[in-house]
Formats: C-alpha cells, structure tokens, sequence
C-alpha cells in the first residue's frame, strides 16, 4: 500500500520585501511531501529558511509562489486561508508563550475556549492531554511554577488540544539545557508514537535530528533550497543507547561533513 500523504509542497518560494527596495530570497523553488504519521526534520544553517519554510506550512506566512496541500486541501489561497487545513495544524515554538494569568490547564485549554468548547469538556480534554505530556499533577499550577521543560510540554499540549494531524516544532528544545534537551527528545518521541501525528521539527542540532527523525531533509543557504534528503532507518523506540550505535554515529557524520559543505 502506498503511504499517505499528509503535507505537499509544490514549488513553493518565498521572497521578503525589503525597506527601501529589493527582496531577500529567502526559499527557492521547494518540492516536498510528508507522509502521514512521519516525522520529518529540518536541518540546516542559519539563515537557509527553515523556519520561513514551517511558517508557511503552518499558515502564518503566505507563500511568493507555488501550492502548499494538507490533507489534500490547498491551504493558501493567495493571503487567505482555507479553515480546515488551518485546523490540522498545531504549532509549537523556542517559547512556550504561555498566559502567566492562567492556570497550565487553562493555557492547555485556550485553543478549545476560542473555538467555544464547553468548560467542561474543554477542561477534560486539556487534563488528559496534561497526562499525555507527562504533567499529570501540574493542571492547577502557573507557568512561573514550571521548568523551561515542563513549560514546552505544556506548549506540546495546548498544540494538540484541537487534535490537529500534524505538529509544526520549531527549535522547540534550542533554549533548554542539554539533560532536558535530551529528555524532552525522548518525551517527544513517546508523545509521536502514542498520538500517530505527522510533525515537522526545525533544529539546529545534528544528534536531535538524527535521534528524532524518519527523514533528515538538510536545507542549505543563499538561497534557501534543499540540499539533500537523508533516510534515517533506526529502530523505534530509540533510547540514549541509540546514540552509540554506529549506524547512527555514521548518520551524524555524513550530516556533519554535508552541513560543513553547504554552510
Ligand atoms: N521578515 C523578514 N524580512 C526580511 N528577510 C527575512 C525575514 N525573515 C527572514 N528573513 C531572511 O530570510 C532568510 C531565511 O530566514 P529563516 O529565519 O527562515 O532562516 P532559518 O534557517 O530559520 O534561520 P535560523 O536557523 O537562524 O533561525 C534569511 O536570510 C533571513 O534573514
């Protein structure tokens, strides 16, 4: 049977208007398609677009050219957005942006409140979405009583809170330290197996990308544009033991020496 697929890029570009004149190219003519359930990582240097490449994808940014399919529907239509392809997306960025004036079950639950789910059923579902990022316990606390960590958990939570099919990350570990880095990787590996949800990551690091992905698509700069598309065929669940395995020690280094190459 052939997969699913989930998300569609089909040359899609996007320039920014400068002040002043000109444009920065920030992606060139991008093809890509993202099976259901995947987890598809994107890597690359500073500046080569990745996270203008999510945003579009997530629809807060419109696309310079091209067609941007989730689900099957067209997501863009020129600057407008069509509502059922919004809803199949949650997003979760470096910040967690949590409201410090609510409680982190009622943050999990805001996304429910806007679309006008009743209290009640609203709540359930943010305290079994609490249990599913591991913060059982934690529903009636304030973000200001939770680590960098727990607070992305919460961030993870309230992204799911609408049961989008797919989650857009972007650097959602970069501002934490490496042990809870490593953890949250972990976590967010266990959350993708037990939910079956499609998820793009944007990271910096070579390990995590490794450590998390089905695919490793490597970005490079000036303009941005895919470089290379790297299979990442290591058994699941991958634990810290997998990072000694040398199938994955050569994934690092090849990822390595093709991101010294494009930089
Ligand atoms: N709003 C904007 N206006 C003009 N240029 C922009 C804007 N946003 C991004 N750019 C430029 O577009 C290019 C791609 O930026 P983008 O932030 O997508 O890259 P990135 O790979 O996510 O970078 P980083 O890893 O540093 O976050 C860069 O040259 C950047 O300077």
């Amino acid at each position: 049977m052939n997969a699913v697929t989930e998300i569609e890029l089909a040359g899609v570009e996007k320039r920014y208007s400068v002040p002043g004149g000109g444009a920065v190219h920030a992606l060139s003519h991008t093809d890509l398609s993202v099976r259901k359930g995947e987890f598809l990582v994107l890597l690359g240097p500073s500046g080569c677009g990745k996270t203008t490449l999510l945003r579009m994808v997530g629809g807060l940014l419109a696309p310079s050219a091209g067609q941007i399919n989730i689900g099957g529907r067209s997501l863009w239509r020129g600057t407008a957005r069509d509502p059922a392809a919004l809803n199949e997306l949650g997003m979760v960025f470096q910040d967690a942006n949590l409201f410090p004036w609510r409680s982190i079950e009622r943050n999990v639950a805001l996304p429910l409140e806007l679309r006008r789910v009743p209290r009640a059923a609203r709540l359930d579902r943010a305290r079994a979405l609490c249990r599913t990022v591991g913060l059982a316990g934690f529903e009636k606390r304030w973000p200001r009583e939770l680590s960098g960590g727990m607070r992305q958990r919460a961030a993870i939570a309230r992204a799911l809170a609408g049961d989008p099919e797919i989650l857009l990350m972007d650097e959602p570990f970069g501002a934490l330290d490496a042990m809870t880095r490593e953890a949250m990787n972990i976590e967010t590996q266990r959350i993708w197996m037990e939910t079956g949800k499609t998820v793009i990551l944007v990271t910096h690091s070579i390990s995590e990308a490794v450590f998390l992905a089905d695919r490793v698509v490597l970005l490079s700069p000036r303009p941005g544009r895919i470089d290379s598309i790297h299979e990442i065929e290591l058994p699941r669940p991958r634990t810290p033991e997998t990072q000694t395995l040398p199938a994955f020690q050569a994934h690092v280094r090849d990822l390595r020496r093709r991101l010294e190459a494009v930089s």
